[in-house]
């Protein structure tokens, strides 16, 4: 007897595979998917942790160096005219070919934001030269990772290879290479996010924020000072979160807020009012009774300060019609999970990463520790119900 059928023998025994629609997948699938989700829920992920936290820090080492250097000729606009530099190319090209080679036997699945459709372009030939320089010098001055130059082509598909559509099944990672661009080049807050998908569930996520102060930004005081700055968060499943500078030094377990009183919760939202709703967010606020004003910052970073306790909430309420990408959420969502949070949209459904590049959900995301959670779910919906009736 094969082990699939003798493992769904087991399992029909115990009338698990009753619960599948018998119609959609045969009994061989059906067999397969629980094994292979079996198999995820008890894997460990250290070698990919590893490798994506690696591959991060060596992006983040990139952007560092472009924002320093950061010159309006570093500025492409993409056909949707949201700005797009040259680093979030180089992040995504580095983390694409690092990936690859610390798993060469292994298939490759990528879900990332950016594209090499302009780069291809003969206006954006200086450009891709530019990438090309930069991930060159930033793999020689790793040193850790053994390889030739890389070509202009060579990095046009290591970024191609971001096309992935993600899905229910198998593994893929999932990559933002700068979230929070404008913050980026505001000279702000911006993360490297990156995580990877087992069977449609987030098992380990990546956080670099290469502006993040390694101390609380819980005062609301951002001011960047120079020495520092630079955290890493890594999660995986069942392993906790953990945070370390960004040069490697002062590994922390992190933990979310364990407030149960709202008046001592800050909010923490987007920076740009154009991504999230300032008026919401601070209806849901006051309703709640939270006393200290809105902490806004750029980027997933929102999620890593919330992991260790800086704030307590996140509120995140785009336009109707908007749709939130996986890049922008599966990291930071694991980070959070891990350190003792919760996630969900504004219905209070969990997030669901598994169905493509989209994170379809209920008008926003809110984010904070599972005392408060009923609190603030209340408190969204009927902001959310006052101002459809004011409309
Ligand atoms: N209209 C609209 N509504 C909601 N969200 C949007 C919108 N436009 C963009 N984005 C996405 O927001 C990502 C930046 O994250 P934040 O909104 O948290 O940061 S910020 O305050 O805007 O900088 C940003 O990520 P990056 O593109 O990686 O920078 C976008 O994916
Ligand atoms: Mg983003
Ligand atoms: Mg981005
Ligand atoms: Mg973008």
């Amino acid at each position: 007897m094969s082990a699939s059928i003798s493992i769904g023998q087991s399992l029909l025994r115990r009338g698990v595979l009753l619960h599948l629609n018998p119609t959609s997948l045969s009994f061989t699938q059906q067999v397969r998917t629980l094994r292979r989700r079996t198999e995820a829920s008890s894997m460990s992920y250290d070698k990919q942790l590893a490798a994506a936290k690696k591959a991060a820090s060596v992006a983040a080492r990139l952007c560092q160096k472009v924002q320093k250097a950061l010159l309006q000729s570093d500025v492409q606009s993409k056909s949707d005219k949201s700005p797009v530099t040259v680093a979030d190319y180089g992040s995504q090209a580095l983390i694409s070919f690092i990936l690859q080679k610390e798993f060469p036997s292994m298939p490759f699945s990528l879900v990332a934001e950016e594209d090499s459709g302009d780069l291809r372009k003969e206006e954006s030939r200086e450009t891709l030269h530019r990438i090309m320089e930069l991930v060159n010098e930033t793999l020689a001055s790793d040193g850790t990772i053994d390889t030739s130059p890389l070509s202009e082509e060579d990095v046009l598909v290591a970024i191609d290879k971001g096309i992935s559509e993600g899905g229910s099944q198998g593994q893929h990672w999932v990559l933002d290479p700068i979230d929070g661009t404008k913050g980026f080049l505001r000279g702000d807050q911006y993360a490297i996010a990156l995580a990877l998908l087992d069977e449609g569930k987030v098992v380990l996520g990546v956080l670099a924020c290469p502006n993040l102060p390694l101390a609380s930004i819980a005062d609301n005081d951002q001011t960047i000072s120079e020495d520092k700055v630079g955290c890493l968060f890594s999660a995986q499943v069942g392993a906790g979160t953990y945070m370390q500078s960004l040069d490697g030094s002062l590994t922390t377990k992190v933990q979310v807020s364990s407030t149960e009183n709202p008046e001592d919760a800050s909010v923490f939202e987007s920076y740009e009012a154009a991504h999230s709703s300032h008026d919401l967010s601070s209806s849901i606020a006051r309703k709640l009774g939270v006393k200290a004003p809105p902490v806004r910052i750029d980027s997933q970073a929102k999620y890593g300060a919330l992991s260790r306790g800086d704030g307590a909430i996140y509120l995140r309420f785009p336009r109707k019609g908007y749709r939130e990408k996986i890049w922008d959420h599966a990291a930071g969502y694991i980070v959070v999970a891990e350190a003792g949070g919760v996630a969900a949209d504004a219905a209070g459904n969990s997030l669901d990463f598994s169905r493509g590049r989209y994170l379809d959900l209920d008008t926003g995301i809110v984010v904070t520790n599972q005392k408060l959670m009923p609190a603030l779910l209340k408190a969204v919906q009927e902001s959310i119900n006052e101002r459809a009736s004011s409309l």
